[in-house]
């Protein structure tokens, strides 16, 4: 089963405007002979919170590693702000956030050396960065905390810091891969509450990878990916209703099962009222 309702670019059409935060079109990959990715295409705009749901194994981090570069993009192509990968290179990448799947700080550095350290990188002054650092802690409510050994925060915490990281330089589209993966329910709520934030008072396009389905609002966009093909784009609840499904749970488990070449595997965790109301 397909559902494509809008937006999505790529080999089946659809538009692929300069101005979106992210255009993907064509992307294929493979590891040997198998197959990771199969002709994706869609695109993020700016203020959307994408949802790139799928299963394990559909193909959501080799997508990441493409449009971050740390895979070669054999086939299709990437734009980043208007900008072509393959051109533009590391200046396609300058707008980019990045939260990876697995942790990445420095766990003796405190907080603030760590975010220091990756101002550096962007080039940022001692000054600017000083202020940015605090500015996105107190944010996310961890300023207070900015002087502390990552290794003494807890997971949710640390992932906070992350977010803060990513945000540092202001990018236009932010990355994130499973970024809940491992926290409480209530650090997931808090993490998934505050991206959708901010994609939507900083106009920032987003990409939010999970299996989690609770984790996708009604009116975000979605892309489902399953075996490495988009299966399903669209508002969520326009997928769910043209699936012939009350709430995403039931659209995702009929686009990935068996029978549509999936796996049926879903991460709900009760978010039926939202769709529902
Ligand atoms: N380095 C690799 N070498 C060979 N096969 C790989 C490699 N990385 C991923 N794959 C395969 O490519 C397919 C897509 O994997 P990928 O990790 O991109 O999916 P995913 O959606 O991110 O899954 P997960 O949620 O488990 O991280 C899977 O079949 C996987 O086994």
């Amino acid at each position: 089963m397909d559902v494509q309702l809008s937006r999505q670019a790529g080999t089946q059409g659809g538009r692929g405007g300069g101005t979106d935060a992210l255009v993907v079109r064509g992307v294929s990959h493979a590891y040997g002979a198998r197959k990771a990715l199969d002709g994706v295409g869609f695109s993020v705009s700016r203020g959307s919170f994408t949802a790139l749901l799928g299963p394990n194994g559909a193909g959501k981090t080799t997508l990441f590693g493409l449009v971050t570069r740390l895979i070669g993009l054999r086939t299709g192509t990437i734009e980043i702000c208007g900008l072509n990968l393959a051109g533009a290179r590391a200046k396609a990448l300058a707008p980019l956030g990045l939260v990876f799947q697995q942790p990445t700080l420095d766990l003796d550095l405190t907080v603030r050396q760590n975010l220091f350290y990756f101002a550096a990188l962007r080039n940022m002054s001692r000054a600017t960065a000083q202020k940015r650092i605090i500015e996105e802690l107190t944010r996310l409510d961890m300023a207070e905390r900015v002087d502390e050994r990552v290794r003494n925060l807890n997971g949710g915490h640390r992932r906070r810091v992350e977010l803060a990281r990513a945000l540092l330089h202001d990018p236009a589209l932010l990355l994130l891969d499973e970024p809940t993966v491992g926290l409480d329910v209530e650090s997931r709520r808090r993490i998934v509450a505050h991206v959708h934030d901010l994609a939507e008072e900083r106009g920032l396009g987003v990409l939010w990878a999970t299996h989690l389905i609770d984790e996708v609002l009604p009116h975000d966009d979605l892309v489902v990916l399953n075996r490495g093909r988009v299966v399903a784009s669209g508002k969520a609840v326009e997928v769910a209703r043209e699936v012939g499904e009350d709430d995403l749970d039931g659209a995702f488990a009929r686009l990935t099962a068996p029978e549509a070449g999936g796996t049926a595997e879903s991460g709900r965790a009760g978010a039926a009222e939202a769709w529902r109301a």
